[in-house]
C-alpha cells in the first residue's frame, strides 16, 4: 500500500497510542514526537488498509478556533467537519500538528498578528509587520506520520494549494484534494478574503458573501450555528482537481 518516494525523514517518533471515543465516533489517537521534541498526533478512523487513498485531514493547531470555538478564523469548524466527514465515510485520519499554531509563528505572536488585524492589516501584513515569516510551516513531519502509519496515497481535506505541494514534495501522492469549506461570518469574511486573494487559498463560496451588502451578510451569518459538519453541507461534495 505504500508509495512513498524515498524521501529521507524527519525523525519523528511513534511514542504512544489508546482508544479515542469522540462524539463524531470511535478513534485510534497516536502519538508522536519530532526531531524538535514538538508533540502530534494523528486520529485514526478504521481500517485504513481497507482503502486505496484514505480521507485526511492535515491540521495545523489553532488554539483559539479548536478549542474556545473563535469565530475569527474557521479552523474550529473546519476540524469537526473533517472529523464528521471520515466517520461518514468509515475510514480516514486527522493529523494534528501542534507546532503550527499561527502558521508556524506560535500562539502569542498570533495574538500580536491578531492584534494587528484589529488596526486594520490583513492576516498577511501583520505577520509581516511583526518581523515573522508569512507561513513558517513545513508539512514533512505530516509525511512522516503517513510513512509511520504505512499510507502513501491520501484525499486531502483542504483548500490550500500550497499544502498539496508540500505534501507532495514530501512524497505524499495526493489523488485529489477535497474541499473543506466554511460558511463565513462577519467577523471572518476578511480574514478568509485575505486567504483567497493573498494566499491563493480555494474558497469560491466566498464570492457571493464578499458581494453581498453587508447587513444582509450579518443577517445570514449571525444565525447560532451548530459546531458541526451541517456547515459544510450544500457545498461542493465531488473533490477538487489538484
Ligand atoms: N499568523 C496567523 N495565523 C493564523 C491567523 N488565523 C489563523 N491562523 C493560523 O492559521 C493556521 C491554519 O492555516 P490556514 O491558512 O487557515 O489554513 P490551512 O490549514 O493552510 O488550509 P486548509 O487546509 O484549507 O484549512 C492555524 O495554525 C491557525 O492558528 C492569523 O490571523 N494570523
Ligand atoms: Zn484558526
Amino acid at each position: 500500500m505504500t508509495e512513498l518516494a524515498d524521501i529521507e525523514r524527519q525523525g519523528t517518533e511513534r511514542v504512544g497510542e489508546t482508544r479515542l471515543p469522540t462524539r463524531y465516533g470511535e478513534f485510534r489517537a497516536i502519538g508522536y514526537v519530532d526531531a524538535q521534541g514538538d508533540e502530534h498526533m494523528a486520529l485514526v478512523h478504521g481500517d485504513l488498509t481497507a482503502v486505496d487513498s484514505p480521507l485526511t485531514r492535515v491540521h495545523s493547531e489553532c488554539l483559539t478556533g479548536d478549542v474556545f470555538a473563535s469565530t475569527r478564523c474557521e479552523c474550529g469548524e473546519q476540524l469537526a467537519t473533517a472529523l464528521h466527514c471520515i466517520v461518514t465515510e468509515g475510514a480516514g485520519m486527522v493529523i494534528y500538528l501542534t507546532g503550527h499554531e499561527g502558521r508556524g509563528i506560535g500562539l502569542v505572536a498570533k495574538l500580536q498578528a491578531m492584534r494587528l488585524q484589529e488596526d486594520g492589516l490583513d492576516t498577511v501584513e501583520a505577520n509581516v509587520a511583526l518581523g515573522l515569516p508569512i507561513d513558517a510551516r513545513n508539512f514533512d513531519i505530516a509525511a512522516d506520520i503517513l510513512d509511520d502509519l504505512g499510507v502513501g496515497s491520501i484525499r486531502l481535506l483542504s483548500n490550500n494549494p500550497q499544502k498539496v505541494e508540500s505534501l507532495r514534495a514530501n512524497g505524499i501522492r495526493i489523488t485529489e484534494r477535497v474541499p473543506l469549506l466554511i460558511e463565513p461570518s462577519p467577523d471572518n469574511l476578511g480574514y478568509l478574503s485575505t486567504k483567497r486573494e493573498r494566499l491563493g487559498h480555494h474558497l469560491p463560496h466566498l464570492s457571493n458573501a464578499a458581494s453581498t451588502p453587508p447587513n444582509e451578510v450579518t443577517r445570514l451569518a449571525s444565525a447560532p450555528r451548530p459546531f458541526s459538519a451541517e456547515a459544510n453541507e450544500g457545498r461542493p461534495t465531488t473533490p477538487d482537481s489538484v
